[in-house]
């Protein structure tokens, strides 16, 4: 029985972590198949604050988690595989420990970026194929960049791009786009940006210094093409880790968590939600590290005379 359950270790659940632990709610953190989450998968992260000379993924993440596991929060690793949240105590079914029981529950499993799965791809993250412009953008000034995608967000992640590429240029499998047509003719306005629609993508293309382009085909004609590139940013959607809620917890017709505005609460009392699992929009780490503080905050305001279970025979109430 814990007063918290986080579950996932990105920069939300880790925030949160610290946060509940220096509230002395000491609660259990659950890492999943990713401790440290997305950024583990990166170099340098030059945006968040406080690190003038940038800081490296990982190290910003073990930062995070000494910084939890000084005010008390125990870690698991392990991931979680379902959850009831149909009464308190909540039930949280972990893999290779059963079942714990909590209080409170806050969710920051994240979302996946979604990638083609073509050769070059996966190798090739973090050294000229990214997943996000915001992120990334900055190192490719003065170079060639290909947007991989027809949506909303390859609309803005191109359009975005132009502020450091020479030229964008977008790929899409079809003639038509996806995307809405005020976020298209923002698009197709944008003097930077070259179109290659109609192209399937076969493969990210490199040399000894890094990525040189994207092999696609051209559907009408059959034939293979090389465009040239230093960058490709994959913008074909996220996939929020939610599957293992079972539904319980409202999301969005996508998966994503909805959140009473302006706060972490789910539809469900005692179950928070932070970071990407519940942000279609912003997808930062400093998003993601404020959301976990509020969600602790708002956990721990829950906590105040709702506890289930009597803690003061406990060694720590
Ligand atoms: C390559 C790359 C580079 C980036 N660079 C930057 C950057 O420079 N600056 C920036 O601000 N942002 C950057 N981002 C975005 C940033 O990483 C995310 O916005 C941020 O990590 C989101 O944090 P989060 O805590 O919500 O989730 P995540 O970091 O996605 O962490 C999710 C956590 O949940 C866990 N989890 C998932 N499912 C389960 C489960 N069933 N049970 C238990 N645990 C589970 C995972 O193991 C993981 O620990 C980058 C992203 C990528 C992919």
């Amino acid at each position: 029985m814990y007063k918290s359950i986080v579950i996932g270790t990105g920069p939300a659940g880790l925030t949160a972590a610290i946060y509940l632990a220096r509230a002395n709610l000491k609660p259990l953190v659950i890492e999943g198949m990713q401790p440290g989450g997305q950024l583990t998968t990166t170099t340098e992260v030059e945006n968040f604050p406080g690190f003038p000379q940038g800081i490296m993924g990982p190290e910003l993440m073990d930062n995070m988690r000494q910084q939890a596991e000084r005010f008390g929060a125990e870690f698991k690793s392990a991931w979680v595989e379902s959850v009831d949240f149909s009464e308190r105590p909540f039930k949280v079914n972990v893999e290779g420990m059963g079942q714990l029981l909590a209080e409170s529950v806050i969710i920051s499993t994240g979302a996946s970026a979604k990638y083609l799965g073509i050769p070059g791809e996966q190798e090739n993250v973090g050294r000229g194929v990214s997943t996000c412009a915001t992120c990334d953008g900055f190192f490719f000034r003065g170079k060639k960049i290909i947007v991989i995608g027809g949506g909303d967000s390859a609309m803005e992640e191109a359009s975005f791009l132009t502020r450091f590429a020479s030229s964008v240029t977008v790929v899409h499998r079809r003639t038509e786009l996806r995307a809405s047509k005020i976020m298209q003719d923002r698009a197709r306005e944008n003097q930077k940006i070259e179109w290659a629609l109609d192209r399937t993508p076969l493969e990210v293309v490199t040399s000894e210094t890094g990525v040189k382009g994207l092999k696609v085909r051209n559907n009408e004609t059959g034939e293979e093409e090389l465009i040239e590139a230093e960058g490709v940013f994959v913008a074909i959607g996220h996939t929020p880790n939610t599957g293992f809620l079972g539904g319980q917890i409202t999301t969005d017709p996508t998966g994503y968590i909805l959140v009473k505005p302006g706060t972490t609460e789910t539809n469900i009392p005692g179950v928070f939600a932070c970071g990407d699992v519940q942000d279609t929009r912003y997808r930062q780490a400093i998003t993601a590290a404020g959301t976990g503080c509020m969600a602790a905050m708002d956990c721990e305001k829950f906590l105040e005379g709702h506890m289930v279970h009597d803690w003061s025979e406990t060694l720590n109430p």
